[in-house]
């Protein structure tokens, strides 16, 4: 059983019907993440990231809509789920920082109230009498404040998320996303609109946590030093679709897709964080009319007359997967 992956995602599809016709955003996405590990999801915006997680909290919402796939976390169907049970699931099993804190943030609420309404809906460990309710409240509050590095917790959980500065912001919303305890942290973006340092202590934090509380954390991100730095596995996303995934430190040394190359190739000093993605020739193609050949194949240097068809996910050595014509011949790629 605890072999079992926490979240299992088989052919994930959600489309955007729009009026210019059907986006689809997320074509047949499989995700593993295991317990205890941190996995980073990586691609260029439009690629899919925030659509396949959101997909995963229920939080897709019209004119968008998951088509097909089966999201199994620690055992129960998510989509089978009534609205009710999923907002159980929210916070309490899996949470989500969002990309922006101050607009996740309620602005009407001391961050104390903020917290206490999490913990009011999900912690079900709360003693009953209200006097002590709300005096547990305060504590885990508080303790949570401290944990996210937030001194002075007791008389900051009294302001307003604009008494904040957009570091602390971002601390205040991980603070919420972990006042359950959930099994699973989606990090969308936690550093854009950061500067380096402070994006540099938020991804410190949440490895710290991770570590401390023994949670699994995906991280989505643009930027590929950071996945090198805090993931354990990566996850390579381009139009709608996954192209490679695998160990970090086997990926980075090896891609196998040449969308990974172009990627890595762009970051001449890995080691160098606050290094975002340079993008690469050409333009990922329209997700309302999608080639029916490889999606990579107009940016691709080493296409061929092989790639004009649908092309799968393929092993690719131990633990690798890629979707590229050469790994299907068996080639290095
Ligand atoms: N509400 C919507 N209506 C129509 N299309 C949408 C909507 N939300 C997302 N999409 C489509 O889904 C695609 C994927 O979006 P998504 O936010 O998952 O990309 P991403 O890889 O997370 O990008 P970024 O790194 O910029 O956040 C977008 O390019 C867009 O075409």
């Amino acid at each position: 059983m605890t072999d079992a992956p926490l979240l299992s995602v088989r052919g994930l599809r959600t489309v955007f019907d729009t009026r210019a016709g059907r986006v689809c955003a997320v074509d047949g996405v499989d995700v593993e993440v295991r317990r205890g590990e941190c996995l980073g999801v990586v691609g260029e915006s439009g690629s899919g990231k925030s659509v396949t997680f959101s997909s995963v909290m229920g939080l897709v919402r019209s004119p968008g809509r998951i088509e097909a796939g089966e999201i199994l976390f620690d055992g129960r169907d998510l989509r089978r789920l009534s609205g009710r049970e999923m907002r159980a699931v929210r916070g309490r099993d899996i949470a989500m920082t969002m990309q922006d804190a101050l607009t996740a943030l309620n602005p009407a609420l001391t961050v104390g109230e903020q917290l206490a309404e999490v913990l009011e809906a999900h912690d079900v460990s709360l003693p009953r009498s209200r006097g002590a309710r709300a005096r547990r409240i305060r504590e885990i509050s508080a303790e949570m404040l401290g944990l996210v590095g937030i001194p002075s917790a007791e008389s900051r959980l009294r302001q307003y998320p604009h008494e904040f500065s957009g570091g602390m912001r971002q601390r205040i919303m991980i603070a919420i996303a972990l006042a359950c305890r959930p099994k699973l942290l989606i990090a969308d973006e936690p550093t854009t609109a950061l500067d380096v340092t402070i994006q540099a202590q938020v991804l410190e934090l949440i490895t710290e946590i991770r570590a401390k509380l023994g949670m699994s954390v995906v991280l989505i991100t643009h930027d590929l030093g950071v996945v090198a730095e805090h993931c354990d596995r990566v996850m390579v996303m381009y139009a709608g679709q996954v192209v490679e995934e695998g160990p970090v430190a086997d990926v980075i040394v090896r891609p196998k897709h040449p969308y990974t190359r172009g990627l890595l190739g762009s970051i001449p000093r890995l080691a160098l964080r606050g290094q975002p993605i340079r993008p690469i020739e050409g333009q990922v193609p329209d997700l309302i009319d999608l080639p029916p050949q490889c999606r990579f194949y107009s940016r691709c240097a080493e296409r061929g007359p092989d790639c004009l068809r649908p092309i799968a996910m393929h092993d690719a050595g131990p633990l690798r997967r890629a979707r590229c014509v050469r790994v299907e011949e068996g080639g290095q790629a």
